[in-house]
């Protein structure tokens, strides 16, 4: 038998597989990694989370990725390069973790890769008739199993476009299978680039889980923090504790037809970036606002898109919410959020044992477990696949 399916077979058949997540999301701030440990599959999964780390990228390096990410035009020699680039230097990084925590390289089974997506395109943004839904996330797998010499699991939303989805959010998968509760009607609400929330009403219908995008999570008051005050984010809040809402813009802002679409659905900065933002501040005639204005107001409308999208389709007795992601530590959003939701209990995600910044990277490490001994869950009507692919060291 070829070596590398005797690897496979064997890895896979391990009753306790030590896996290590990796997420590079669309606030480009680092590379999160996860080492965990797993045993079982599906629901029957128990993981322990072994160490956490994310090693912030170099503002060079974000430099290069930005020139390309969720542009419409970009450079294709530049793609081409970033992709084996972001492999290499993904795999250094794991490298780098590994030595750091004191792990041979050898003992660890799988490494679970999200990449870097630089372009995401459910149809309901490119409307270009006759082509499907897409999206493209870049750091080639096969580069981190050579240099880590461990085999990786990587590109995870091909197959769930490929299955009828839009390649996201996966978080359904994670968030069913870690944070389910029968009993306890919860909502698992991550505040990345983009905000999504997944729907676990107590009664134990899957039928009736909702996994969806919600609209912007960090992603304009990044961008304006690094426009207009050359910095990365709004650190603690700082800027919009000292601005005002201004309630004509922000209007404006909930008013976009993304916000009537029905869930499931799909976002990313293509879609919500500072064209969108400045279309709104001319429809509002709030062109002259503050800079910090602007962020105040921009911090309101991600806590305002949540606050609405969960009372309009979200409904039960004692909700309670699970935040992650870095949004989470954004004391205005939450305190906004808060203020809207009088009702829902708001905590954040390590209520259940889930460490907030490391859920993402989690939940790719538990999706590569399930690529190597899972069978596909069905869901509602989302797609019930096993996803990623597989790539060998040698
Ligand atoms: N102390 C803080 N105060 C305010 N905002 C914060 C703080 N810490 C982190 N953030 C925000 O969180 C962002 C990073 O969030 P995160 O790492 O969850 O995003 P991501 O995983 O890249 O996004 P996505 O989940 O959309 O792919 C930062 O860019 C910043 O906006
Ligand atoms: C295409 C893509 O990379 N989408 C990300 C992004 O970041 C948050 C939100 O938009 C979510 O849909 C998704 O990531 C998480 C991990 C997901 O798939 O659940």
């Amino acid at each position: 038998m070829n070596h590398n399916l005797q690897q496979l077979f064997n890895i896979a058949q391990k009753p306790s597989k030590m896996g290590i997540g990796l997420m590079s999301g669309t606030s480009l701030d680092g590379l999160d990694i996860a080492l965990c440990q797993f045993t079982g599959h599906g629901l029957n999964t128990k993981f322990e989370l072994l160490q956490f780390i994310t090693i912030p990228y170099p503002d060079e390096f974000k430099q290069e990725v930005q020139q390309v990410f969720a542009k419409r035009s970009a450079d294709l020699e530049k793609v081409t390069l970033l992709n084996a680039y972001i492999g290499t230097y993904h795999a250094e990084l794991i490298l780098q973790a590994l030595e750091r925590w004191r792990i041979d390289p050898q003992n660890v089974d799988f490494i679970a890769s999200h990449g870097q997506t630089i372009y995401h395109a459910p149809e309901r943004l490119h409307l270009h008739k006759n082509y499907p839904n897409a999206t493209l996330q870049i750091g080639d797998g096969d580069h981190i199993a050579v240099k880590t010499g461990i085999l990786t699991v990587s590109d995870f939303r091909q197959k769930h476009i490929a299955a009828g989805g839009e390649g996201a959010p996966l978080a359904l998968y994670g968030d069913v299978l870690l944070g389910n509760k029968t009993g306890e009607n919860r909502v698992l609400l991550n505040i990345g680039g983009i905000a999504n929330l997944t729907w676990l009403p107590g009664d134990g219908d899957f039928n009736r889980v909702l996994c969806t995008d919600i609209g912007p999570g960090n992603t304009l008051i990044d961008a304006v923090c690094r426009k207009y005050f050359d910095k990365s984010y709004d650190e603690d809040s700082a800027i919009a504790y000292s601005g005002n809402v201004n309630e004509g813009l922000l209007t404006a802002l909930l008013a976009h037809p993304f916000f009537k679409e029905k869930a499931p659905k799909t976002t990313g900065p293509e879609l919500f970036n500072l064209d969108m933002v400045a279309e709104a501040q001319q429809q509002s005639g709030s062109g002259q606002i503050t800079n910090e204005d602007l962020v105040c107001t921009l911090s309101a409308f991600t806590a305002a898109s949540i606050a609405g999208f969960i009372e309009n389709n979200i409904s039960g007795d004692h909700i309670q919410i699970f935040t992650s992601g870095g949004g989470a530590r954004n004391p205005f959003v939450i305190g906004e959020l808060k203020k809207l939701l009088p009702s829902v209990l708001i905590e954040d995600s390590s209520l259940l044992g889930i460490n907030p910044d490391a859920k993402e990277a989690i939940l790719f490490a538990l999706l590569g477990n399930e690529a190597l001994c899972g069978e596909p869950i069905s869901i509602g009507a989302n797609p019930a696949v096993l996803m990623g692919k597989f790539c060998f060291p040698i």
